[in-house]
């Protein structure tokens, strides 16, 4: 498992078993307008994090953001699975159409 399935992992834990003291179960605890407003802040922090900030600080600010993309995630009952499978999806599609274009140039 990596770091991301990691802690994906925790964050449906702690929907399914909220712990004191624990800010992803504050965040379920608020609902999903206090965690669309936590993406949208630290989508912003990113932004100028990459605008005018170090790259220590823009992997700072990029961690913060998959943090409460995944919380989102979570909250919306989206897999990680369905995320990836939606990539592959587009990853396909695009062999798929360079595979369609090569009988036209072979013309
Ligand atoms: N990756 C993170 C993570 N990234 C950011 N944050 C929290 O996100 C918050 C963002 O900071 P802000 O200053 O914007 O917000 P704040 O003022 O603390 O809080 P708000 O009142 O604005 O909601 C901080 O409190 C951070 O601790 C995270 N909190 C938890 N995790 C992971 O989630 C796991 C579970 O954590 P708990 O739920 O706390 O047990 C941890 O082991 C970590 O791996």
């Amino acid at each position: 498992m990596n770091e991301f399935e990691a802690l994906y992992e925790t964050i449906l834990d702690r929907k399914k078993n909220p712990e004191e003291g624990s800010y992803t179960a504050y965040l379920f605890d608020k609902g999903l307008e206090k965690i669309l407003k936590k993406v949208g802040e630290e989508n912003t922090e990113v932004i100028i994090a990459a605008l005018s900030q170090t790259n220590t600080d823009l992997v700072n600010e990029l961690g913060d953001l998959f943090y409460h993309i995944f919380v989102l995630m979570a909250q919306k009952g989206v897999s990680l699975q369905e995320v990836e499978e939606e990539l592959a999806r587009r990853s396909k599609k695009k062999h798929n159409l360079k595979a369609e274009r090569k009988p036209i140039t072979n013309l």
